[in-house]
């Protein structure tokens, strides 16, 4: 039987996310933080025998050392690997680069919780998580999904927004719900699907 199994991770922590600023389509490196908690994705993959025929990621370099990092632990250096735009973070807009306590202060704690959580609110020049859903949605449907059900194991490495753009759709949240749907930096999450492209179980490593 085909294992038809999906596995999700966040980049490791940015040299952006230690500094606390609005990253989007801004490409830090990693921090050290960040390569160890890519390298234990890896290793924590590896302990519960997990293996991949293929993996996805962003055109970012933060989620795609996260990948070759965690590739290396698994000892899946060289996998066929596909980068595409549609994985990268949300674009945040004139955000991007503003410190996100500063922007508190500029607008309220509210409104930037809205900016950064909400399901249809964009930042202001920027993409709301129903405008990331828009180009990440078709990609996963058009190029991922059809690897997963042909029993491809399935590895995806991406960003807070654009992780939880699909996440949205495959554990079918409302936009009252995604709200509170986060992602740790280097966790993965682990789905397998039906044939029918639903969910059959999910472990999320972060518990
Ligand atoms: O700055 C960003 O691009 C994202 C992810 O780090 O931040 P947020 O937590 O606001 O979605």
């Amino acid at each position: 039987m085909s294992e038809r199994l999906l596995v999700l991770v966040r980049h490791g922590q940015s040299e952006w996310n230690l500094k606390n600023l609005f990253t989007g389509w801004r490409d830090p490196d990693l921090t050290e933080l960040g390569v160890e908690e890519a390298k234990t994705a890896g290793k924590r993959l590896k302990a519960d025998g997990y293996t991949f025929d293929i993996a996805f990621t962003s055109k970012l370099s933060r989620a795609q050392k996260t990948l070759d990092l965690a590739l290396a632990e698994l000892g899946q250096t060289g996998l066929p690997t596909i980068e595409n735009l549609a994985l990268n973070e949300r674009d945040y807009g004139e955000l991007s680069g503003l410190n996100k306590d500063d922007a508190r202060v500029k607008w309220g704690e509210e409104q930037v919780h809205i900016w950064r959580r909400s399901y249809d609110v964009p930042p202001p020049g920027g993409e709301s998580l129903k405008d990331t859903i828009a180009r990440t949605l078709p990609y996963y449907v058009t190029e991922i999904l059809p690897k997963v059900l042909q029993g491809n194991r399935t590895l995806v490495v991406a960003h807070g927004n654009s992780l939880r753009a699909l996440i949205m759709v495959l554990e079918k949240h409302t936009p009252e719900s995604i709200m509170k749907r986060e992602l740790l930096t280097g966790v993965p999450v682990i789905y397998r699907l039906k044939p029918d492209s639903t969910i059959e179980s999910v472990v999320d490593l972060a518990g």
